[in-house]
């Protein structure tokens, strides 16, 4: 596990891109899981301005490690935040675009996204498995949208899996933390005030850091890289 901390998230998504477009020069295609929410904004906003130009997105699959059940084009889809930022900015094809389908029936679309990650996806252990599967942390310690609350999914046979916001009841489609933990890099990008107390509970172990979701993300065959903010480590310091 590699910790990264930056002064600003502007920072942290100036290292991540650089991170990204090391990964993405190869030759062979590569699979990536985006996370959601907020954060990814301004990592996108810098992907794309800065090395919009430079990646050859035609070797760059993009799938999503979690998505609302809701509409591609409603505000709370990571779909269209992710068009937003980065998609519309830069020369992708659309089938190298696998979006889980928000508007589909949630526990079919599980299945469906189950099914397209064992078809599109290289195995190792005959487990799907990821180049680089990027997470957010919220601040109740949940990542992709396995919460507290119903950590056990984490641990599901399946590849992806209907969960519920605890407070929104909003249904969200996820990925496992089988999937997570058989990637090849998982890069955590975490930034803010507001996640500093769960950041310092997870690394330092302690009050109830086993029963954060985010806690669980412990690849095991591939590197872990924490991207952090200084708001976010400064229970750390
Ligand atoms: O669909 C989602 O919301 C995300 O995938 C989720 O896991 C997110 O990464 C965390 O909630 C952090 O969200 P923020 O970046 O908005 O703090």
């Amino acid at each position: 596990m590699k910790l990264k901390i930056y002064d600003t998230k502007e920072q942290v998504a100036k290292e991540f891109s650089e991170y990204f477009r090391y990964l993405a020069n190869s030759d062979q295609t590569i699979h990536v899981a985006l996370s959601g929410g907020s954060t990814p904004k301004i990592i996108f906003d810098y992907l794309a301005t800065h090395f919009g130009n430079e990646i050859d997105w035609s070797k760059i699959n993009f799938y999503w490690g979690d998505e609302r059940c809701v509409a591609p084009d409603d505000s709370e889809s990571n779909y269209k935040m992710t068009v937003d930022h980065l998609l519309s900015k830069i020369e992708i094809p659309e089938e190298n675009i696998f979006r889980v389908l928000g508007e589909n029936e949630p526990k079919a679309e599980a299945v469906r996204y189950s099914q397209l990650l064992d078809t599109e996806l290289p195995k190792l252990n005959d487990i799907p498995q990821f180049d680089l599967v990027m997470l957010g942390m919220g601040d109740d310690g949940h990542t992709v949208s396995i919460f507290p609350d119903s950590i056990k999914l984490w641990d599901d046979k399946e590849n992806c899996v209907v969960a519920v916001h605890p407070d929104s009841g909003q249904k969200r489609v996820t990925i496992t933390g089988k999937i997570v933990n058989n990637a090849k890099a998982v890069a955590f990008l975490v930034t803010g005030a507001g996640k500093a107390e769960k950041v310092q509970e997870i690394f330092k172990k302690e009050k109830d850091f086993a029963s954060y979701p985010a806690n669980l993300v412990q690849p095991k065959h591939g590197e872990l890289i924490w991207f952090l903010d200084q708001d976010a480590a400064s229970g750390l310091n």
